[in-house]
């Protein structure tokens, strides 16, 4: 989905063209591969390659303009008043738009006025309120690639623009996937030399806009210059990112392309998070995925974990969320440290007047971040003037208890400079944009308010020049005026015509009366006619003061924002904690998940909803000794939800959250490994099938003994003994080498013998009763395995025709009584054998025509022939193992 270059525009030749397109042309020359949006009055024009591709993705009309070089200029153009929907439709579409203004002074200067590009809008570098998600960031991202091919190491650099987060990371192929669902970009950044072919599969496979920069920009050295730049540090070492070369190589094309989009320094991009992918709870994609943690499995914001959770009263604290729960950390301090203070604000019911407060509270870390980008809007100042009012209330309500509201209610109490320059020098009710004017209050600069007073105290100036002109004169009658049309004067009638004194000009005759001006009154005219110019000029003036006064607090006002989100999060936790009827996990340093009377809090909130039913509690019990639960039962009988609800919870713990559980202890977990369902990807051509065992791989590999996983109807994708051989195989696999936690669902009622064989293994299963023909299911996790699989009753509850259930029932039991007549003794968890290395890959011609001269011998056609003979589906272990002494016996005869 790389942005595709346009044709570029030949500027060589520019001397045919006329002079209006020779600017366009010149500015198109350094926007190559972005959409150029070139002000002319009332639109935003598009010219040539550009107008076409406007046409395709915003359906806007082709037009011609005239002629230019002897060719008919294409073009396109959209109103400059919808220009932000334009925008949205053109980011969502990945899209790049550099926007040229008019800069200059039109009629200033020979030929067309000047235009500059202003700002480049890309996915990643949005910044514009309109066009921003509130609830989520919208993250740039910068990825380099060092190492050898075979081992590449890759570099990542994000920055959420708008509230000025900047972090790194580095890591391998198999987490590049993980990284990239976990951070989700809305663009990219590659080096122009990272060709489609070399892209790594998870980079092709994340569907996002990708942007190529200039190689010489991924620099590592240029990279760590200009984080050390940005960073005002004389080096990395205080953010734990001195040695990650490969992501400084990403920064440095990172923090290029964000300046180069904005036209701007980034002031309020001051501190770096340094992410280490040991530190944090590994959620591969599947696992995001899978447990409709940020999205449902249909790609929807709700019903979902997030959806669930986000109580919260600011844009900030939902993006904190999302934050926390895409980044659990390994470490359980930061968990502990969330939950004693969830704990706090309830025993001190601070939980909802925090709440009430927070309401008030504005999105300041936007606030700041537009105002480093100079982007920002009065009534924006305005709110972050009303949060640092109603600061000290909302302090009030924080518990100075335990370290984390301790570290929070000291963030609460910013330089007092920033609400007093505020409150001075904002409006009240300021308008919503600058260019309207009434943004700066009275009484901040004298300057403008005489220029206001003049505009808006004209009726009172003419009142008292009309009081004071009539005294002097003695002429009663006299008035003193303004129309639009002659400005100001003074009329007299023609009756007291000869009391004018004589510094009166005349200025109109009409048929009664004359009209007349002074020098006084012509300097007030001049004043009072600019002034409103002049208060704007001098308001935007201003305003560029005030905004320079904000820079320098701009890091303390991230911070704070950096503090609310926090306090709004913990209060919105408690909040659930408490509505939703939660505990608090307890963490262990030995190896377990003991959850007592869990339940899946999002299909417990949706049954609630419904009136469907309540949710059914159920028990789970992991430890050393119990690693590994083979569940099984019918159909619908609740095996995923209960899996999920098990590694939901402990996400929800390890982000430092009250549970959906009466009782909870949790060990040391590192990751939740899912291998749910079957998503098809037939977009890079990988069958169901195959989706499923590289999931499945992918969990062997890297699943250790502090990992959950969630396994669920593994093999079901492919031919039942297939199917049945790899799953037996599988869970071999994860009890003896991984020794994970794994939770095995699966119809497969042969691998309910695995925990005979496998003493860390049992069984439990989904309890369902049947009356009649019908099914009722309890959905209670009880232990042993199940006794049958229902599957026919559920296609009846499914509403199948009565002809095909018959037929699957007689099948059914004819199959049954076939299985019980001679059960074939395979031993589906047998140790694997070793692999042997010997083996040749393909037969040579040689062993095959030695083969072939086997056959032509008598003796070895006997034993072919007894072999055949065999029926391996009615052998008994015993009847086996006499033939196989019996092949042994002829074949011994046989002359070698
Ligand atoms: N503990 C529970 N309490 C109440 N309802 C439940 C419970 N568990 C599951 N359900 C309901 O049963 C439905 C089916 O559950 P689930 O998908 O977990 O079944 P399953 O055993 O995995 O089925 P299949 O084998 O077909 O995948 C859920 O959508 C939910 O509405």
């Amino acid at each position: 989905m790389s942005r595709t270059p346009t044709t570029r525009p030949d500027t060589d030749g520019l001397g045919g063209h006329t002079p209006m397109m020779q600017q366009y042309l010149r500015i198109k020359a350094d926007f190559p591969d972005t959409l150029v949006f070139y002000r002319m009055g009332d639109f935003y024009e598009l010219f040539y390659d550009d107008a076409r591709r406007a046409n395709r993705l915003l359906d806007v009309t082709l037009t011609t303009r005239g002629q230019s070089a002897g060719e008919p200029v294409v073009m396109a153009g959209v109103p400059v008043h919808a220009l932000e929907n334009y925008l949205a439709k053109l980011i969502r579409l990945g899209e790049a738009v550099a926007i040229a203004e008019q800069v200059g002074e039109v009629g200033a200067s020979k030929g067309p006025v000047e235009r500059k590009v202003v700002r480049v809008v890309t996915p990643g570098t949005v910044t514009d309120t309109e066009l921003l998600d509130e609830r989520r960031d919208t993250r740039l991202l910068a990825l380099a690639v060092r190492g050898p091919a075979a081992q590449p190491v890759y570099g990542l650099a994000w920055l959420a623009l708008a509230s000025g987060q900047l972090g790194l990371t580095e890591c391998g192929e198999r987490e590049l996937a993980a990284w990239l669902s976990r951070l989700a970009p809305a663009e990219v950044l590659i080096s122009g030399e990272l060709h489609e072919e070399r892209r790594p599969l998870a980079l092709r496979q994340a569907g996002v806009p990708l942007t190529s920069r200039p190689h010489w920009q991924f620099d590592p050295a240029l990279g760590e210059r200009k984080l050390r730049e940005q960073l005002k540090v004389a080096h990395l070492a205080g953010f734990n990112a001195q040695d990650l070369h490969a992501a400084h190589a990403a920064a440095s094309a990172l923090l290029g392309y964000a300046e180069h989009t904005q036209g701007r320094a980034l002031s309020h991009v001051s501190t770096l998070t340094v992410e280490r992918a040991h530190a944090l709870l590994e959620l591969p994609p599947a696992t995001l995925r899978n447990l409709e943690i940020t999205q449902t499995l249909k790609g929807e914001t709700a019903p979902t974990l997030l959806s669930l959770l986000d109580s919260c009263r600011t844009g900030m604290g939902s993006r904190m969320l999302r934050q926390w729960l895409t980044h659990p950390p390994r470490e359980r301090e930061p968990a502990r440290r969330r939950l004693e203070a969830i704990e706090v604000l309830q025993a001190a019911h601070a939980v909802e007047p925090l709440r009430d407060a927070l309401r008030q509270v504005s999105d300041v870390q936007r606030t700041s971040a537009r105002t480093a980008l100079r982007q920002v809007r009065p009534r924006e100042l305005a709110g972050l003037r009303e949060t640092l009012a109603v600061l000290p209330e909302l302090r009030r309500q924080v518990p100075e208890d335990g370290a984390l509201l301790a570290d929070l209610h000291a963030a609460l109490t910013p330089d007092a400079a920033i609400a007093e320059l505020l409150h001075r020098a904002v409006a009240p009710e300021p308008a919503v944009l600058l260019r309207d004017g009434g943004v700066i209050a009275t009484g901040f600069d004298p300057d403008l308010d005489e220029l206001r007073a003049i505009s808006s105290n004209c009726d009172a100036f003419l009142l008292e020049m009309e009081a004071r002109e009539r005294l002097r004169t003695g002429i009663q009658n006299l008035r003193v005026q303004y129309n639009k049309v002659h400005g100001f004067y003074i009329e007299v009638t023609n009756g007291a015509i000869d009391r004018v004194p004589l510094n009166y000009q005349r200025r109109q005759t009409l048929k009664n009366a004359e009209r007349f001006i002074t020098p006084e009154l012509k300097a007030f005219e001049d004043k009072a006619l600019s002034a409103q110019e002049r208060a704007l000029a001098r308001e935007k003036w201003l305003w560029e003061q005030l905004l320079d006064a904000l820079q320098p607090h701009l890091a303390a006002l991230s911070e704070l924002g950096r503090a609310l989100a926090s306090l709004d999060v913990l209060a919105a936790l408690a909040e659930r904690a408490r509505t939703l009827d939660w505990c608090r996990p307890d963490f262990v340093p030995q190896p377990c998940i003991e959850i007592e009377r869990g339940r899946h809090p999002v299909v417990e909130a949706r049954l609630a909803e419904s009136g469907a039913g309540s949710f059914i509690p159920n028990d789970c019990r992991l430890d050393a000794a119990r690693r590994l639960l083979v569940i099984t039962g019918p159909n619908m009988g609740g095996k995923s939800t209960f899996m999920r609800q098990v590694a939901l919870t402990v996400l929800l713990a390890a982000i430092g959250s009250f549970v959906p559980a009466s009782r909870c202890r949790l060990g040391p977990i590192d990751a939740i490994h899912t291998r749910i369902g079957a998503a098809d990807d037939l977009a890079n051509a990988h069958s169901t099938f195959m989706m499923e065992m590289t999931e499945a791989a992918a969990i062997l590999h890297g699943a250790t003994e502090h990992s959950l996983v969630l396994m669920d109807e593994i093999g079901r994708g492919t031919s039942t003994f297939d199917g049945l051989a790899l799953a037996g195989a599988i869970a071999s696999h994860l009890h003896d080498r991984n020794r994970a936690f794994a939770l095995f669902a699966t119809h497969y009622f042969e691998l309910t013998e695995f925990p005979a064989k496998h003493r860390h293994a049992l069984n439990m299963h989904v309890s369902a009763a049947e009356s009649g023909d019908d099914i009722v299911f309890l959905h209670a996790i009880e232990p042993g395995p199940a006794s049958r699989s229902y599957g026919v009753q559920v296609a009846r509850l499914a509403g199948m025709p009565a002809a095909v259930l018959r037929q699957a029932r007689q099948t059914l039991e004819q199959l049954e009584a076939q299985k019980s007549a001679g059960t074939p003794q395979i031993d589906l968890f047998a140790t694997p054998p070793e692999p042997q290395p010997e083996l040749q890959p393909e037969l040579t011609p040689e062993p095959v025509a030695a083969a072939a001269a086997a056959v032509a011998d008598p003796h070895a056609a006997a034993v072919l022939e007894a072999v055949r003979a065999l029926d391996p589906d009615t052998l008994t272990p015993r009847s086996a193992l006499d033939a196989l002494y019996q092949l042994r016996a002829l074949a011994a005869r046989t002359p070698s």
